[in-house]
């Protein structure tokens, strides 16, 4: 070190930056603190749940750390929610495959595992919100969200379909509905079949913007639709390649009445949210989907990242891109870790 040219070197900064050293807000713990811009919160998160019959919990392979729950399960993890500031579960059943057909009749049975899991939650721990998908691919022997004519899934009739079975979860005590299925006209219809029921609390999240991805491999495992899925999802979920048809199918589900919207996946799309939050003014969600958590866990496992520092970070990435709240199979361990600080 020659004092000399330090002191050359430094002038050339001052001249350059006026004085402005953007690495005096960094120097400390305490100053980094003060100036965070984007902060994450237990109420930020949404909590995936994946729901079985049966007494055992059966941990998903391609997920680890996650297990689908008997319903008992499900209360209890509703409880831990509560007690960790989760404001939302959601509620995601694995169907037997005995009890798939063509048109996912069992979407419609008032008692079939989700609704009966959503009245044991909403009994028990009643100050949890609970969301619930409106789409058939739990239930459909073919594991498409609407049903088909020999290749083609056909938008109106499966409308129809989501329509009833959106009012038999509410019924059921599911607090918001979330369309997943990306069919058209699906949040209007969906509105007025929960108004014309006298379900005029009932929430809609919209999942506007979600598209054909290979980021939704472990979920469709543990709610057993992998095996059974003929063909892809491109004629209804969206192409990878558009962000402009993310505004229009946002503004189109407002404008049918969406009280949320939300993209999915997350991390690859962290572009199409910033567009859409900064374009609309809505609350809107990201799902951090079961690909993304699976990547962070398998190279976390491998020792090739810092996986608790991963989550933080990536958590932090959705804040920033503008989420209101993140839907993220993380929620109970960062909102447990958020209320230790
Ligand atoms: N409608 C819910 C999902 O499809 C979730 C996908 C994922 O977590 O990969
Ligand atoms: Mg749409």
């Amino acid at each position: 070190m020659t004092g000399r040219n330090v002191t050359e070197v430094s002038k050339r900064i001052e001249n350059a930056t006026n004085g402005l050293r953007m690495r005096r807000l960094r120097q400390a713990d305490w100053s980094r603190r003060l100036v965070r811009e984007n902060h994450l919160r237990p109420e930020d998160l949404i909590w995936p749940i994946f729901v079985k019959d049966g007494n055992e919990a059966e941990p998903v392979a391609s997920m680890p750390g996650v297990s689908r729950q008997s319903i008992a399960g499900c209360v209890d993890a509703a409880k831990h929610a509560a007690d960790l500031g989760i404001p939302v579960i959601a509620l995601f059943p694995y169907t037997d495959p005995a009890l798939r057909d063509e048109t996912g009749s069992q979407a419609l049975n008032p008692d079939n595992l989700v609704c009966r899991t959503a009245r044991a939650i909403k009994k028990a721990v009643p100050e949890i919100g609970i969301m619930c998908d409106a789409a058939l691919d739990p239930y459909t022997s073919h594991g498409h969200d609407g049903v088909m004519d020999g290749e083609r899934i056909l938008n109106d009739e499966s409308v129809e379909l989501l329509m009833q079975q959106s009012v038999i979860q509410a019924e059921a005590g599911a607090d918001i509905i979330g369309p997943s299925d990306m069919m058209d006209g699906r949040v209007a219809c969906i509105r007025s079949a929960l108004d014309d029921a006298g379900l005029r609390d009932t929430l809609i999240m919209a999942y506007s913007a979600k598209y054909a991805s290979a980021f939704y491999g472990p979920f469709r495992d543990a709610v057993g639709s992998n095996a059974m899925l003929k063909g892809d999802k491109r004629t209804y979920q969206m192409d990878f390649g558009n962000v402009d048809e993310a505004i229009r199918e946002a503004e189109q589900d407002v404008a049918e009445g969406a009280d949320m919207i939300m993209v999915k996946p997350g991390l690859a799309y962290l572009d199409v949210l910033s567009r859409i939050t900064q374009t609309l003014n809505v609350p809107t969600f990201a799902y951090q989907t079961s690909g993304e958590y699976a990547m962070i866990m398998a190279a976390s496992q491998n020792g090739w990242i810092d996986g608790d520092k991963a989550i933080v970070e990536v958590l932090t990435a959705y804040k920033r891109a503008g989420a209101s709240g993140i839907l993220s199979y993380f929620a109970p361990k960062i909102a447990a870790e958020l209320k230790a600080v």
